[in-house]
C-alpha cells in the first residue's frame, strides 16, 4: 500500500492476514508502521494500491457499513442523545435501516441493553458533553456493535483513557466479545491490552509495515485482570516489547521474516 502515487509513501508491504470467523487479532508495532492504514484497508476507508481485502467472502471495493468501528476519538454525534447515538448505524446499514421503522422498540430495547452491560443505564438521554471520556468511549463501543456486526475494527479505542479506566473496558469488551462473538481486529500501543483482550498478537516492522510476528495467546477466557500479573503473561508482554523495540532498530526477528509462535 502506497500513498500518494508512485513516488510516494510505501505504507504496507507483502502484508498477508487472515482472521477466523470471532478470532480477537490485536497489530501492534512501532508508530508509523501502518497499523492504521491496515485498518482503512480492511474497512474499505481506502484502497489498496496492490492486493486485495476479503470480508465474508467478499472483495471489498469502498467502505464497508457493516463493519463496527471504534477509534481513539468517540466521535458522538454532540447533537444527538446518548441513545440516538447508539442507534445510528441502524440508520445505515441494511436490513436493520428498513426495519427500524416498524421494529423501533425492539431495536431501541437492544440499545438500551448494551448500554446497561457497559454501565450506562441512566445516561441513555444525555448528550455527549454531559459524559466523561471514558462514559463516551463505552457509547462508541456499543454504537459499533448495536448492527451486530461480524467484524469489529478497533483503532488505539482506549488510547486516551486512564488506565483504571481502560481496564475496565477491556473486561466489558471482553464480556462484550463472548456474548456477541464478533471477529475483532485491535490496533493497539498497549501491550497488556494486546495480550489481555486478543487471541493473536501480531507485531509489525517499521515502515514499510509487515507482519514480523504472529503470537497465539494461550490465556484461557473469561481472562480476569489478576492474570495479568502472572509470569506467563508478563513474560508475552516483555517478548512483544523485546520485538518491537528491534523493529525500530530495523532488526530482523530470529533471522525469519515471520515468526509463528504459540
Ligand atoms: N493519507 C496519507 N497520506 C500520505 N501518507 C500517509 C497517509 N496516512 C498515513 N500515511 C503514512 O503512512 C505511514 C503509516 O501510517 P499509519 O497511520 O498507518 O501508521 P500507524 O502505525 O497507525 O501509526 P501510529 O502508531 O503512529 O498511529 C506513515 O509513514 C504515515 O506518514
Amino acid at each position: 500500500m502506497r500513498y500518494g502515487g508512485a513516488e510516494g509513501t510505501l505504507a504496507l508491504q507483502h502484508t498477508s492476514l487472515s482472521l477466523a470467523r470471532g478470532e480477537f487479532v490485536a497489530v501492534v508495532g512501532p508508530s508509523g508502521c501502518g497499523k492504521s492504514t491496515l485498518m482503512k484497508l480492511v474497512s474499505g476507508l481506502w484502497p489498496s494500491t496492490a492486493g486485495s481485502v476479503t470480508v465474508e467472502g467478499r472483495e471489498v471495493d469502498g467502505p464497508l457499513s457493516s463493519v463496527g468501528m471504534a477509534f481513539q476519538n468517540p466521535t458522538l454525534l454532540p447533537w444527538r442523545n446518548i441513545l440516538d447515538n447508539v442507534m445510528l448505524p441502524l440508520e445505515v446499514v441494511e436490513p436493520h435501516r428498513r426495519r427500524l421503522r416498524a421494529e423501533r422498540p425492539a431495536y431501541e430495547a437492544k440499545a438500551r441493553h448494551l448500554l446497561s452491560l457497559v454501565g450506562l443505564s441512566g445516561f441513555e438521554r444525555k448528550f455527549p458533553h454531559q459524559l466523561s471520556g471514558g462514559m463516551q468511549q463505552r457509547a462508541s463501543l456499543c454504537r459499533a456493535l448495536i448492527h451486530d456486526p461480524k467484524l469489529l475494527m478497533l483503532d488505539e479505542p482506549f488510547g486516551a483513557l486512564d488506565i483504571f479506566t481502560r481496564e475496565d473496558l477491556w473486561v466489558q469488551l471482553q464480556e462484550l466479545c463472548a456474548d456477541l462473538k464478533p471477529s475483532v481486529i485491535l490496533v493497539t500501543h498497549d501491550l497488556k491490552e494486546a495480550a489481555f483482550l486478543a487471541d493473536r498478537v501480531l507485531v509489525m516492522s517499521a515502515r514499510p509495515g509487515r507482519i514480523i510476528a504472529d503470537h497465539t495467546v494461550p490465556f484461557p477466557r473469561p481472562r480476569r485482570l489478576e492474570d495479568t500479573y502472572g509470569a506467563e503473561f508478563q513474560a508475552l508482554q516483555h517478548r512483544l516489547r523485546a520485538e518491537i523495540s528491534a523493529a525500530r532498530r530495523g532488526d530482523s526477528i530470529g533471522g525469519e521474516e515471520v515468526a509463528h509462535v504459540g
